[in-house]
């Protein structure tokens, strides 16, 4: 068996991202083919639980604790550090052990292992928030609803399961700015999305795509959040001269840290651009928020403020026709259970930017198995 696991870390060592991703699914689908019908049900019995624990550990602080000492420490320390009584936070302590969040080393001694550290990480703590109390109650909510609704076609984002999780009229994106807490996880896991993975900037040829531009305005990243992709670019060609400018609402504005070198802006990409002949506009994870409708008056609303060289960059994942990664179906259907929005096939990405009244010039693909890509688009 040790033999065995070596050779299973030693191909993950060397394999690209995609051979990596192939290992895991089909360990994966080794480990389900060795549970019997009970160790399935105890599976899915612990999914909830999975993320349940992962949340008190954010809570307590148990991954930072562990994460900054290396040493192991006793559930009595980490009760005195956490304030939690001793007796509970035990058994949390060996759940978290049992489903490997954190290491047991001996009797009531835990440290930290490969996952705890990311656990303690600002960006993934977020994470867990997010999909435990956002994305949580709104897929608690999808069977009732589709059963409610007869099964149809989920195309509007005020008619999704996340009315009827949250209580309100209001689609997500309307809804979701105003809850204060929500959106700053929300905001935090974006900027870890993809992280470690390959970034856009290896596939899309940038420095030849700008050419010769000598406008005011080299890069506008519309919805751009916390400014990550800004800083990216900015980080990767410090030479490159003219304005980096995020864009975002107020509501997400306010938790961004002062950037250098990046124009912070509050726009709503409901209303007409303000930036006029940039050279890219950015849209990264943005479309895949919202109904075909809305994504394309969005698009629409850039078009008018193009120059004759500017480009719309859509940074999306386009889905292939068959065998989609899990990991593609699993962010689908949250936008369909919460946004009423989807992730695109090529065939769907091409019908949504004719309909804006653009043309796809070229799409980069820039990782695999997910497909993400850069689609880039000018006016018809
Ligand atoms: C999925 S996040 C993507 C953020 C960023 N582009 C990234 O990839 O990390 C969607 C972003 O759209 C922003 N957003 C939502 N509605 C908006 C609107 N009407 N105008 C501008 N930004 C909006 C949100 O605040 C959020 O930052």
């Amino acid at each position: 068996m040790d033999s065995i696991v070596e050779q299973v870390q030693k191909l993950a060592a060397t394999a690209d991202e995609a051979g990596r991703k192939k290992l895991l699914d089909s360990l994966r689908d080794l480990s389900y083919a060795i549970e019997t019908p009970y160790d399935t049900l105890q599976r899915f019995a612990g999914l909830h639980l999975q993320i349940t624990v992962a949340r008190i550990g954010v809570d307590l602080g148990i991954f930072d604790a562990l994460n900054e000492t290396k040493e192991p420490l006793s559930v009595v320390t980490l009760a005195e550090k956490t304030g939690a009584a001793p007796e509970l936070l035990g058994r949390i302590l060996r759940a978290l052990a049992s489903y490997g969040q954190i290491k047991e080393t001996s009797k009531d001694h835990f440290t930290s292992n490969s996952i705890t550290a990311v656990l303690a990480d600002r960006g993934y703590q977020g994470g867990i928030h997010h999909f435990f109390d956002t994305i949580g109650p709104v897929l608690q909510q999808l069977p009732d609803f589709l059963a409610e609704t007869k099964y149809a076609d989920i195309t509007q984002n005020d008619k999704t399961a996340l009315q009827k999780a949250f209580n309100t009229e209001l689609p997500g994106f309307i809804w979701f700015p105003n809850q204060a807490e929500r959106f700053r996880h929300f905001q935090q896991v974006m900027t870890v999305q993809r992280a470690g993975a390959v970034s856009w900037l290896s596939a899309f040829p940038f420095k030849e795509e700008l050419g010769d531009f000598q406008g005011e305005t080299v890069f506008v990243d519309v919805g751009g959040g916390f400014g990550h992709q800004s800083l990216s670019v900015r980080g990767a060609f410090p030479d490159v001269k003219g304005k980096i400018v995020l864009q975002d609402l107020p509501q997400t504005l306010q938790f961004v840290p002062p950037m250098d070198d990046v124009e912070v802006m509050p726009h709503n990409f409901f209303e007409p651009q303000v930036v006029k002949d940039a050279k890219f506009y950015y849209l990264r994870n943005i479309l895949h928020d919202w109904p075909d409708d809305k994504a394309v008056i969005i698009l629409k609303n850039i078009i008018p403020a193009l120059g004759p060289n500017s480009r719309i960059l859509i940074d999306d994942m386009v889905l292939p026709n068959e065998n989609v990664h899990w990991q593609a179906t699993q962010t689908d259907l949250t936008m369909m259970a919460a946004l009423g929005s989807k992730e695109r096939t090529d065939e769907q990405w091409r019908a949504l930017i004719d309909q804006a009244g653009l043309k796809i010039l070229h799409i980069y693909q820039y990782t695999t198995p997910l497909n993400d890509s850069i689609i880039v688009a000018v006016p018809k």
